[in-house]
């Protein structure tokens, strides 16, 4: 039982204001995992003045340190890998390889890539006669999810940390653990006191005080549209930088070609990974409509081969993170029947012999209408549709028929013909070919899936402010 209670404010660990204890479920056991307490808005007074006050001397210092600094949260971090694993598989389910290897490993690819980008950053900048700076833009809150929570959270710690800024975290209060054992590695590698703060809390208090607070300069969220919404609404009155990376339903376009099988199998099996719960996953899979009994098959195929059950043992898939996301799981696949999609794996219920946790069979609908509940919302579950196109034309309509925009995905064996379907997708991010993961290229949303870039180079220019000092050099007289 992890008793996780007290807040990480200005370099030390200290009780919240006002105890309110809350209970953390392991979703593979339906039992309480630990104990965190949820913050009110005087902890986030504290913990955004730490910050403030931490900001004057390290919005000062040099990329150099800061590199160093990176350095060594690197090292801490590495150290307690496996404490972090363990810690993504209790909150949210996550199997033990996928915890080791993507869950920590995507935290740790942040990281580094924050590192390297810092050693060559071009903070300064001469053009004629003036120069221009890029400052750290403040005091930074973070809104975190339960999904990806170490990704999601390195993704704005690292970037944050090299360009001098200081921050306060919110993480998911259903996946606080792996955030707890971040502010121990922060600690550990002698962050400065103030630049990295934890609170933990629910969205409508601590997350809301945190996007209203004057003394915030920028708020960063990743959630679900409905929250990113709240935030720039709350954040508004104080004209403070809103960067949002929200929810998605992402087209996968697979063409009509030699490359049709694979496609349709990457495509799948990027549904059934973490459970479906990725913002990006390829959950609406557009085929010609000549071939969808034959990609129903291989959708079909890929999930009755998946392994399902406890994420500390040898599966592909664990439980989804909660009893609330599992009965709104239930409830999509549900109307997804009642709307007449066909359905051909999986489908209600839990999966044989698991009657503790919330597992979710893999299901497939085919002959899905882009009109169908199933293929407008996201469903945040391992639920792939697939719906039929008549030409490429009506493919590219189809996809970008979504008032999201996080990924897009093409699968062909013609590169030229892929990319130009790619120039024609509404997408921050667009996958060709099940290309591996680039922890350098950027990623956030067109539409309503965000604002902002996260990830690499793109990642620092979000936290920094633009200067122009006018008459740096003088003029010659
Ligand atoms: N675009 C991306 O990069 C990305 C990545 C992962 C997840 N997501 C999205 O996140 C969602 C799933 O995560 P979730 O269920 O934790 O989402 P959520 O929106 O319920 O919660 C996300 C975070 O926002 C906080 N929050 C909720 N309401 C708030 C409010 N009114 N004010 C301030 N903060 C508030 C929560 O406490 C949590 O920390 C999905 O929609 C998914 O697509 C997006």
């Amino acid at each position: 039982m992890r008793e996780y209670g007290q807040f990480y404010i200005g370099g030390q660990w200290v009780d919240p204001a006002q105890p309110q204890p809350d209970d953390v479920v392991n979703p593979a056991t339906e039992q309480v995992a630990g104990r965190i307490a949820l913050g009110g808005t005087s902890d986030v007074d504290r913990a955004v003045e730490a910050a403030r006050a931490a900001f004057e001397t390290f919005s000062q210092t040099s990329p150099a340190d800061r590199g160093e600094l990176l350095s060594r949260v690197i090292e801490e971090y590495k150290k307690r890998a496996e404490d972090l694993a363990a810690a993504v598989t209790e909150e949210m389910g996550a199997p033990a390889k996928l915890a080791t290897t993507a869950q920590v490993g995507m935290g740790l690819g942040h990281l580094v890539t924050a590192s390297k980008v810092l050693a060559d950053y071009p903070f300064e900048e001469d053009r004629g006669t003036t120069r221009i700076v890029r400052e750290p833009v403040g005091v930074c809150a973070f809104i975190t999810p339960w999904n990806w929570p170490l990704n999601q959270i390195t993704c704005k710690v690292a970037p944050a940390l090299a360009t001098g800024c200081t921050m306060v975290l919110k993480p998911s209060e259903e996946a606080p653990f792996s955030a707890y054992l971040l502010a121990e590695i922060m600690d550990a590698a002698g962050v400065p006191a103030g630049v990295f703060n934890l609170v933990n809390g629910d969205g409508p208090t601590v997350g809301a005080a945190l996007a209203a607070h004057p003394q915030v300069d920028m708020i960063s969220i990743t959630g679900s549209t409905r929250a990113g919404v709240e935030v720039a609404k709350a954040a508004a009155p104080t004209v403070k930088r809103v960067h949002q990376e929200l929810g998605g339903k992402s087209p996968n376009i697979i063409l009509d070609d030699d490359a049709f099988e694979k496609g349709v199998k990457i495509g799948a099996a990027g549904v059934w990974a973490n459970s479906g719960q990725s913002c990006n996953a390829p959950t609406r899979m557009l085929v010609p409509a000549a071939r969808m009994d034959e990609a129903a098959a291989i959708a079909k195929a890929s999930a009755e081969k998946v392994t399902v059950g406890d994420p500390t043992g040898e599966v592909k898939m664990g439980p989804v993170v909660s009893k609330a996301q599992y009965d709104k799981i239930q409830g999509l696949i549900q109307q997804g029947v009642d709307e007449g999609a066909s359905l051909v794996a999986g489908g209600t219920g839990r999966p044989d012999g698991l009657d503790t946790g919330y597992y979710v069979k893999p299901t497939v609908f085919a002959n899905v209408s882009n009109d169908m509940t199933v293929a407008r919302e996201e469903i945040f579950g391992p639920v792939l549709v697939i719906l039929p196109y008549e030409s490429v034309d009506q493919a590219i309509e189809i996809g970008n028929d979504t008032p999201y925009g996080l990924a897009a995905y093409v699968s062909g064996s013609d590169q030229d013909t892929v990319r130009k379907v790619a120039s024609r997708l509404r997408a921050g991010q667009v996958n060709l070919n099940g290309a591996a993961v680039d922890l350098n290229a950027p990623f956030g949303g067109y539409k309503q899936s965000g604002n902002g870039r996260e990830w690499g180079q793109t990642a620092f220019a979000d936290f920094l402010e633009t200067k122009a000092v006018i008459g740096y050099t003088p003029a010659e007289a």
